[in-house]
């Protein structure tokens, strides 16, 4: 069997087939074909047996594989072997970081950051000390990571928090800093910001998932009607206090929410301000699944890894069947919840509960 080079390929051989069963991750069908390959060829050489029938794809498919590797040498197929091992368990014990995707324009302020790295696209909001209210800056670079985010590689995206919040809903000094036109000229352009926004999450074209990592206020709970899974941690509240602020829902909830959880439940929150718990929110259909705080984000985006393998045009499509008769629908519903807001911002409630919050008088 060869000099001592050769044993101690064996055995690197043989420690190689064992290390293989304590990999973390699944490595794929793809790689698992080529391991297969190299395996029958270290031990058995090159392929000796009858090519299976069509109807039998699995083994056709892993007979192709041992066949495509021709007369490699046994010591080769080992050595290529052990190279792929060693390759698949350094990966899986340092797993990809996320990184900043480097061909995506990073956001223009610090207070949403988007990375990439195992298949997902996730965009953070980052101003935890403000419990990740909305900037106007922040809405544009929402819209721009969207953008780029539906073209880019990832098959799956997802919006989170920083720090203890999801999103404290919009930022209420947004309408503090008035434009040269005045009021009137502040609200139109809220209106026209506010349609765009919604209207990216309308068109979003692959799997949109909203990992809530603490309470959701406004704009960040009526735009979940529009994602295709929410996960929650169980300390995530909903709560959509439009009438305590003088204003009407937006992010397409006044036609999502009656759907998803019934008219009397959404006028609950929509009128009225009933603040969910992440239980509740999930009862109603609003939530997909709620974890425990401790294991939240362990659990959230292992489950995201997986889903992230599967195949992306398949998901795509499958979005596409489901959402694309509703579109046209949730863009007339948003064109006019923004138009009935550009009135509402300019009303006597509107302003004075802003100036409320503002001057620390009052808290939800
Ligand atoms: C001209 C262009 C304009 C563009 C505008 C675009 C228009 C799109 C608008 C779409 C319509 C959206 C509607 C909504 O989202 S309505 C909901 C608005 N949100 C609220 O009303 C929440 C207000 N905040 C609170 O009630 C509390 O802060 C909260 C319960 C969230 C947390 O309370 P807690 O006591 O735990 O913490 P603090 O209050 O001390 O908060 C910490 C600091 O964060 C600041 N903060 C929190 N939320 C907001 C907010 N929404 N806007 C501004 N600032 C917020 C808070 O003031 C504290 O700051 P300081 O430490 O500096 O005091």
């Amino acid at each position: 069997v060869g000099g001592p080079a050769m044993q101690t390929s064996q055995k690197d051989f043989n420690n190689a087939v064992s290390q293989l069963k304590l990999l973390k991750e699944d490595p794929g069908n793809e790689v698992k074909l080529k391991l297969y390959a190299l395996y029958k060829q270290a031990t058995e050489g090159p392929c000796n047996v009858p090519k299976p029938g069509m109807l039998d794809f699995i083994n056709k498919t892993k007979w192709d594989a041992w066949n495509a590797l021709g007369s490699l040498s046994k010591e080769a197929a080992r050595q290529n072997y052990v190279d792929l091992v060693s390759k698949l368990s350094a990966s899986s014990e340092s797993p990809s970081p996320e990184a900043p995707a480097a061909d995506r324009k990073q956001p223009e302020s610090d207070s949403l950051v988007v990375t990439s790295g195992d298949g997902i696209t996730t965009i953070r909001l980052n101003r935890p000390t403000k419990k990740n209210a909305l900037t106007t800056q922040m809405y544009h670079d929402i819209i721009a990571a969207l953008q780029a985010a539906s073209k880019d590689e990832s098959p799956i995206t997802v919006l989170t928090g920083s720090g203890d919040y999801f999103c404290s809903g919009n930022d209420l000094t947004n309408f503090t800093s008035l434009p040269a036109g005045g009021p009137e000229e502040m609200a139109r352009s809220s209106a026209v910001l506010l349609r765009d926004f919604v209207n990216c999450f309308i068109d979003f074209p692959k799997p949109l998932v909203a990992v809530v990592n603490g309470p959701a206020v406004g704009i960040s709970v009526t735009i979940l009607g529009l994602f295709d899974v929410v996960y929650a941690t169980d300390r995530a509240t909903f709560h959509t206090p439009f009438s305590h602020l003088g204003q009407s829902p937006e992010g397409c909830s006044s036609y999502t929410f009656p759907k998803i959880m019934g008219s009397s439940k959404a006028a609950e929150m929509l009128l009225f301000g009933k603040k969910l718990t992440a239980q509740e929110a999930c009862a109603q259909g609003l939530v997909t699944e709620v974890f425990p705080d401790s294991t939240f984000q362990k659990e959230v985006w292992a489950r995201l890894k997986a889903y992230s393998k599967l195949p992306p045009n398949a998901m795509r499509i499958s979005k596409q069947i489901i959402r694309d008769r509703e579109k046209e629908k949730l863009h007339a519903v948003n064109a006019e919840e923004s138009n009935v807001l550009r009135e509402r911002w300019l009303s006597d409630e509107c302003m004075n509960a802003i100036a409320s919050f503002l001057s620390r008088k009052s808290k939800l």
